[in-house]
């Protein structure tokens, strides 16, 4: 089922959460709504599910006003942080509750159910833990087991609200995983709600960057990765260098290194912001006369296949953050303390207007 979102507005008193957002997510696909807390993504959800009212905008399920429709309706399943198994029952019984509670007419027979939770179990691949309790399961489980739970009401849209967040680093790495593969064999419309960048890039077929109750950007993950359209999303997404510059008909001017930068052509010695990641800067021995931002290496942190160098503008306390191969760190053969010039080789620069 395909969802659209209309220019949504939502106040809670003065406080703005949701900023006419419009948004479409095609049927089948994995969304990740990614943005810092209180950015506005779980009012977004509650809008779907129809759980929140909005104060103006529309939601669309394929492609019917879903205004006056219950959220029972909606077919929605959720999936939260904290996912309330209810603890008196086996793991079968959580997953089977949907189904015994249906009204007589639509409940499957008690074959069909056990038929199809053991279907369910087995997707999740937790089949072996059907008679156990909820607090005898690990927390990784009992996600898995909650998802089990969403999917035996047959929903078409799968909405999931940070749903690995509670969980340590190494396991939330696995579900994501395992989540994806989950996707890729069931195809149901699934908008997953989460403030980790890593988790929503790897999982998601598409992102979507909020901010403030607005959308920032959407885009697949490489695209927004790698073509961030804001200063926020180039912030948010990785680690980033800002440098002051002067702007001018086109051409960006730092520390006396000047590049040709598209979309200025009308600046005039305007202040520009250029947004540079650690990896898109190349470091050299210091040589008098060659251009290049002058500065102290003060620390390297080199282990594995990559070096992180800090350094310290000679100019000003900034510091620009480097990351090389380690190879080619080798190569280099600097030292702490040595004096080095610093060189972007790619950057986007924004006039210092539109940084907010
Ligand atoms: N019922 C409510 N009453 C008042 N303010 C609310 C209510 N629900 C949410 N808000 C506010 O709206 C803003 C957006 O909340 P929301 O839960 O959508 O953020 P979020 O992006 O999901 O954040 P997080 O990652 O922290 O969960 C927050 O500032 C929050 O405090």
């Amino acid at each position: 089922m395909s969802i659209e979102v209309n220019n949504i507005n939502k106040r809670f008193g003065q406080f703005v959460a949701l900023d006419n957002v419009s948004l479409n997510f095609p049927s089948g696909e994995l969304t990740a709504l990614l943005g810092p807390s209180g950015c506005g993504k779980t009012t977004l959800l509650r809008i779907i599910a129809g759980l929140e009212h909005t104060d103006t905008g529309q939601v669309l399920l394929d492609g019917d006003d879903a205004s006056a429709s219950h959220v029972r309706e909606r077919q929605v399943g959720f999936v939260f942080q904290h996912y309330a198994l209810f603890k008196h029952m086996t793991v079968f019984e959580n997953i089977a509750f949907g189904l015994r509670v249906k009204s007589r007419a639509t409940r499957p027979s008690e074959k069909e159910i056990q038929e199809k939770v053991h279907r369910l179990l087995d997707l999740v691949q937790l089949d072996w833990l059907h008679d156990r309790y909820p607090p005898q399961l690990s927390g990784g489980q009992r996600q898995r087991i909650a998802l089990a739970r969403a999917l035996a009401a047959d929903p078409r849209v799968l909405l999931l609200d940070e749903p690995f967040g509670a969980l340590d680093a190494k396991v939330r790495k696995e579900l994501r995983r395992w989540l994806r593969r989950l996707h890729d064999e069931l195809h149901v419309t699934s908008i997953f709600v989460t403030h980790d960048q890593e988790e929503a890039l790897e999982v998601a077929d598409r992102v979507v960057l909020m901010n403030k109750g607005k959308v920032e950007q959407i885009g697949s993950p490489a695209e927004v990765y790698n073509h961030p359209a804001s200063p926020f999303v180039y912030g948010f997404l990785g680690s980033v260098n800002i440098f002051e510059g002067n702007l001018h008909a086109g051409v960006f001017d730092l520390a006396g290194t000047r590049f040709d930068v598209a979309g200025h052509d009308d600046a005039q010695n305007a202040k520009g912001l250029a947004y540079v990641r650690p990896h898109d800067i190349d470091v050299t021995r210091y040589v008098t006369g060659q251009t290049g931002i002058t500065a102290q290496l003060n620390r390297v942190h080199a282990i594995g296949p990559l070096a992180q160098l800090e350094l310290q503008r000679t100019d000003s306390s900034e510091i620009i953050e480097v990351t090389l191969s380690s190879e080619r760190y080798r190569e280099l053969e600097l030292k702490e303390g040595e004096i080095i010039l610093a060189r972007p080789s790619k950057l986007r620069v924004f006039a210092d207007g539109a940084v907010k």
